[in-house]
Order: structure tokens, then sequence, then C-alpha cells
């Protein structure tokens, strides 16, 4: 059968996005389970650094949060050990990965997902939610730019 304009078209929505394995996942030894979640989606991984953030990508980083009062303590927080960041490619892989990732707070974040499973409760302390994913196709260039330059 010919394609007529009333079929839905199959679309391609290939993305890239920025995903961060925050220190306390770093710490906790959980990068090589956090990848291999990513990966088995169907996701790849096409550029991966360890590094310590310097205050300045930081800051540059979460300019969106600068004047929160959760601002100071996430910016130290991300700074305070390695950070294992990932350019990570595939269909629709933005909201892929944050679906992945599951909510904000560990505790609340749904079971099957990567904060759900493996993140803790730290009390006060919510920056300590294991992974970051960008949240838009401008968020991810920006992002990339700042930790792949
Ligand atoms: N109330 C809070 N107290 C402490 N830290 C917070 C709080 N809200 C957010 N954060 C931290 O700031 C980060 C960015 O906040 P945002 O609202 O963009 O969350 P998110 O979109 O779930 O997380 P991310 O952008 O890191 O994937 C969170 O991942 C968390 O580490």
């Amino acid at each position: 059968m010919s394609p007529s304009s009333k079929e839905t078209p199959v679309t391609h929505n290939h993305e890239e996005t920025l995903v961060l394995v925050k220190p306390d996942g770093v710490e906790r030894g959980l990068t090589g389970q956090i990848l291999a979640r990513i990966e088995a989606k169907g996701y790849v991984i096409t550029e991966l650094r360890m590094l310590t953030p310097t205050r300045e990508m930081l800051v540059k980083h979460y300019e969106e949060h600068e004047g929160k009062p959760f601002f100071e303590p996430l910016v130290e927080f991300m700074g305070s050990g390695p950070v294992v960041a990932a350019r990570v490619t595939g269909n629709r892989v933005i909201e892929g990965f944050r679906s992945l990732a599951g909510a904000t707070e560990p505790t609340t974040a749904a079971p099957g997902t990567i904060r759900g499973d493996l993140g803790r409760d730290w009390g006060e302390q919510v920056q300590k939610n294991l992974v970051h994913g960008s949240d838009s196709t401008l968020s991810a260039e920006r992002e990339l730019g700042i930790w792949f330059g």
C-alpha cells in the first residue's frame, strides 16, 4: 500500500543529551550500573569523561537555579568529587533518560527508575540524587558545550 497523507508518518527524533553521574553515584560505585541501564534501553554513549568540575562550570550548568536556596549547596556538592559526564544519543533520548532517572527526590521516585531503585533518602540533601539529564534540546546543546567543549 502506498503511503497516504492520512497515515501517521514514522518519525525518527534522534537527539543527544547530557547525562551526569553525580558525585554520590560515583562515590557509591554505581557508575557502571547507571550506564548499563542507559545502554540497555538502546541509547548509545558517544563520549564519556570523568572529572571534578570547577565552580565556574557548575555555575553555568545550573544558571537557571541561581538565587534559589538550594543553589549553593548544589554547586558545592557537585564540585565535591569526581562526576562522570556522558554524551548519550538516541531516539527521544532527552525524555527517555528523564523517565529512566525518575523523579527528583529518590524517596518518591518510582521503583524501576535509577533514583527509585538506587537513590537514598539523605534527608534535606535532595541534591544527592545520583544523576542529571538535560531537560530540553536547548539545554542539552548548552550543557554538552559546558562539559565537552
Ligand atoms: N529543594 C531542593 N533541595 C536541594 N536540592 C535540590 C532541590 N531541588 C532540586 N535540587 C537539586 O537541583 C537539581 C536540579 O533541580 P531540577 O529541579 O532541575 O531537578 P531535576 O530536573 O529532577 O534534576 P536534574 O536537572 O538534575 O535531572 C536536582 O537534581 C537536585 O539535585
